[in-house]
C-alpha cells in the first residue's frame, strides 16, 4: 500500500517510481496531474538529503511533461510507528551534521555522498516556484519547519480537517529559512501572523490556518486526495497558457528580476510563435533586411 488515502484505481507508477527509496511518484489515470509524496512517514516524512534529491529530480520530470497541468505535492501515512500523518517535518535533523544535512546510512550509497553538507531543498522551494504549472501542497498531516517552509511556497494547499498540522519550529532548531519560508509566508498571513508563526511557534489546525490564509480549504481526511483530484480536473480544464502566464504573474510581482525575466521569457516564446518573428528570424537566415511592414502597431 502506497499510503491509506492513496486510491490504486486512480494512479499509475510513472517510469522513475522504482528509482525511489524516499519519495513515491505516480500519474493519474485519468487526470492530467502527477502525485509526488514523500514516504518516510515514521519519521513524520523529514527529508534527507537523498529525498531531497529524489524531490528534485520527480518535480523536474513533471515540468518535462507537456500533458500534465498540475501536481500534487503530498506525504504517504500513516506512520507504521504510531498511526500519526505528516505532509512534512522537514530537514531530518538526524542526519544533520556541522555545515547542513549529510548523506548517512543508506543515504551514503548516494552518487553525491561525498559532497558537503546539503541545504539544497532551497532548490526544491524555487523549482516549485518556476514550474509553468500549478502545485497543491496535499496536507494529510503535520507541516513542520522545512515542511512548512515547503506547504508555504506551493501555489496552493489543501489540509486534512482532522490531521492536518501546522508549525514552525525552525528557531528551535537553530535554522531560519528567510525566504519564502517567512516572508513570502508574510504576504500570505500578513506580518504579525507570520512573526508570531516563527516567534511563539504555536500549532494550527487546518481550519485555523484556512482562517488566516495560509490554507485554501480544510476538508474530511477520507476525502482529501478525491478533493485535491478534483481540483486537478478542474485546473486542467482551462488554457495551460492562461494558466502558466497567471502562475508567473502572480510570482512576478514578489521576485524581483527574476520574476520579470521568467515572466518575459513566457512572453517571447509566445512571441516567437507569431509570423512577425519568423519574419525576423527568416530574413537573418537568409541574409536580406527583415520586412515588418505587414504587421501592426496593436494597442
Ligand atoms: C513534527 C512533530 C511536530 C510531530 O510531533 P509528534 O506527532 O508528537 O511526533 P514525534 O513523536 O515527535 O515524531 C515521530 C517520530 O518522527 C521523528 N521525527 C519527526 N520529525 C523529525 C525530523 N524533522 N527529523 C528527524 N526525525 C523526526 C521523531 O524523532 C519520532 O521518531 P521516534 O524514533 O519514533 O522517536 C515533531 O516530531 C517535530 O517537531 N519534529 C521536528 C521538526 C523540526 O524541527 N524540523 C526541522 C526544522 S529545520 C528544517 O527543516 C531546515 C530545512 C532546511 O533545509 C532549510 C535550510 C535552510 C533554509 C531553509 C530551510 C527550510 O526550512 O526549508
Amino acid at each position: 500500500m502506497v499510503s491509506e488515502l492513496f486510491d490504486p484505481e486512480r494512479w499509475e507508477a510513472t517510469e522513475l517510481n522504482d528509482d525511489f527509496r524516499d519519495i513515491t511518484y505516480h500519474r493519474g489515470t485519468d487526470v492530467g496531474a502527477v502525485r509526488i509524496a514523500f514516504d518516510r512517514p515514521e519519521v513524520r516524512n523529514a527529508f534527507r538529503p537523498g529525498t531531497v534529491d529524489e524531490l528534485y529530480r520527480a518535480l523536474d520530470h513533471a515540468k518535462r511533461q507537456t500533458d500534465v497541468g498540475c501536481v500534487l505535492l503530498t506525504g504517504n501515512g500513516p506512520s507504521p510507528k504510531d498511526g500519526g500523518w505528516a505532509f512534512c517535518s522537514g530537514g531530518d535533523q538526524r542526519v544533520r551534521g556541522a555545515d547542513g544535512y549529510e548523506y548517512q546510512g543508506d543515504d551514503a550509497e548516494r552518487e553525491d555522498a561525498s559532497s558537503a553538507g546539503r541545504l539544497h531543498i532551497l532548490e526544491v522551494q524555487r523549482l516549485i516556484r518556476h514550474i509553468p504549472k500549478p502545485v497543491v501542497c496535499v496536507a494529510p498531516g503535520w507541516a513542520v519547519g522545512g515542511g512548512h517552509s515547503l506547504h508555504v511556497v506551493c501555489d496552493m494547499t489543501l489540509a486534512s480537517e482532522e490531521h492536518a498540522k501546522f508549525k514552525q519550529t525552525d528557531p528551535d532548531v537553530a535554522s531560519f529559512d528567510g525566504g519564502f519560508g517567512s516572508a513570502y509566508l508574510a504576504k500570505q498571513v500578513g506580518q504579525k501572523k507570520a512573526r508570531e508563526i516563527f516567534f511563539l511557534g504555536k500549532t494550527y489546525d487546518a481550519d485555523e490556518a484556512a482562517d488566516m490564509g495560509m490554507v485554501n480549504e480544510a476538508v474530511p481526511h477520507d476525502d482529501l486526495e478525491d478533493v485535491a483530484l478534483d481540483w486537478a480536473e478542474e485546473m486542467l480544464g482551462k488554457s495551460p497558457t492562461a494558466m502558466r502566464m497567471l502562475k508567473y504573474a502572480f510570482n512576478a510581482t514578489d521576485d524581483g528580476m527574476v520574476g520579470q525575466q521568467v515572466f518575459a521569457g513566457e512572453a517571447t516564446r509566445l512571441a516567437y510563435q507569431t509570423d512577425e518573428a519568423q519574419e525576423g528570424r527568416d530574413a537573418f537566415n537568409e541574409g536580406r533586411d527583415p520586412d515588418f511592414d505587414d504587421y501592426e502597431y496593436h494597442y
